[in-house]
């Protein structure tokens, strides 16, 4: 493994005419790139994860894994906004040496991408083997595609949408309501929301998984109990949990990016922008999901000409993308290995 970050050397323009003059992009690589540089292997993580998919990812990417280093040139690069490395709400505001907290610029799913494909274009990639991502990672895997600005030969979605959900916008506006009304959040401080994220994160989990995650984990034994349930300890848990590890700006700025993806903006339709996406393509869904209910899945393979569709069955919901390792690598192998079996399948 080897982290690098990466300087661009000019302004970065948002889609919303905002810039940054000094773009920062933080990401890792793992392998060797091969002869003919055709064992590309791009990761777009998801809302909280970073550049080291060898360690969010595990069971699917590792030296024992289907993506492993050994075979592949895996790179991951940490998306704008993120606390992770790249330039984000905690940077530094070169103007006024100041980070900037509520004045970085307000950005797209179409801006993480674009400030990526520089990084590819830096990297003297032209030509991606395997594009994956899952969640935010997989609008913007969708959004690579849909861009056409290099050249995919594979691209596998999992648990993502075409366009954000009402509901799913309903979720993030929640989580927003929730680090809003904490007002450290306006205090300009790296810690400004702490508690704010906490109760973001315990609302965001309830999209995470679904009824049946909980009574399996969370049911309490005790009869006798009327307080302390191990739901609640559950919830307070994973909420400090995040706070620990990720801060309140970085979070409100990245559920307003995955708020903006609709990937026919700027294009004819969804279903034309999906019609366009010529690489073999291999969507996922898992069936508790209720963030990304599966039939968002179906409606993306139902448009990319290539693609087929595949459902895992898991009580994890929605981070059964992240969990369900041991499914998604049987199915993937599959794909990788018998692409014409896969093509053209309806769903
Ligand atoms: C520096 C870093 O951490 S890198 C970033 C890591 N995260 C990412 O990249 C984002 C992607 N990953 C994720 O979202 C998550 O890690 C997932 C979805 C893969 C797994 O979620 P987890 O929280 O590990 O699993 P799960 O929901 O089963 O919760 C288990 C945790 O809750 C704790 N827990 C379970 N029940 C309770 C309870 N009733 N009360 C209190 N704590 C509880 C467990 O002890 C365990 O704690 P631990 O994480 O400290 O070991
Ligand atoms: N659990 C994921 C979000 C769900 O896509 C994360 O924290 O990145």
């Amino acid at each position: 493994m080897s982290r690098h970050i990466y300087q661009h050397q000019e302004p970065f323009v948002f889609e919303n005419g905002r810039e940054l003059i000094d773009l920062q992009i933080s990401y890792e690589v793992f392998g060797e790139l091969n002869a003919d540089r055709s064992n590309v292997v791009w990761v777009c993580h998801a809302l909280t994860a970073n550049a080291n998919v060898l360690d969010w990812w595990p069971g699917l990417f590792g030296t024992d894994d289907l993506f492993n280093p050994n075979d592949y040139y895996i790179v991951c690069a940490n998306v704008i906004g993120s606390a992770y490395g790249s330039s984000n709400p905690l940077s530094t505001n070169p103007a006024t040496g100041q980070p900037y907290y509520l004045s970085f610029p307000e950005f797209t799913v179409k801006d993480l991408v674009n400030a990526h494909q520089l990084l590819a274009a830096h990297l003297d990639i032209s030509q991606i083997e395997v594009l994956i991502g899952g969640s935010l990672g997989g609008q913007q895997a969708l959004e690579w595609a849909a861009s056409k600005t290099i050249a995919i030969n594979q691209l596998i979605v999992v648990g993502t949408n075409a366009v954000h959900s009402p509901w799913g916008i309903a979720f993030n506006e929640s989580q927003r309501l929730a680090i809003t009304a904490d007002r450290t959040f306006y205090a300009n401080h790296p810690d400004g929301g702490a508690k704010g994220l906490k109760v973001a994160r315990s609302i965001a989990l309830l999209s995470y998984r679904n009824y049946i995650t909980y009574d399996h984990t969370q049911r309490d034994t005790d009869d006798n109990k009327v307080n302390d349930y191990k739901a609640a300890s559950y919830q307070n848990y994973q909420g400090e949990k995040l706070v620990k590890r990720y801060n309140a700006y970085s979070y409100f700025y990245l559920t307003k990016a995955m708020d903006s993806h609709n990937l026919a903006r700027g294009r004819a339709s969804l279903e034309a922008a999906l019609a366009g996406i010529n690489c073999s393509t291999l969507v996922l869904g898992v069936n508790t999901d209720i963030l990304f209910p599966v039939d968002e899945q179906k409606f993306i393979a139902r448009h990319i000409p290539n693609a087929s569709y595949r459902e895992i069955e898991s009580s994890y919901g929605h981070d059964g993308f992240l969990i369900e390792t041991k499914k998604l690598t049987a199915i993937i192998h599959n794909f990788l290995e018998n692409k014409k079996e896969y093509i053209n399948e309806l769903v």
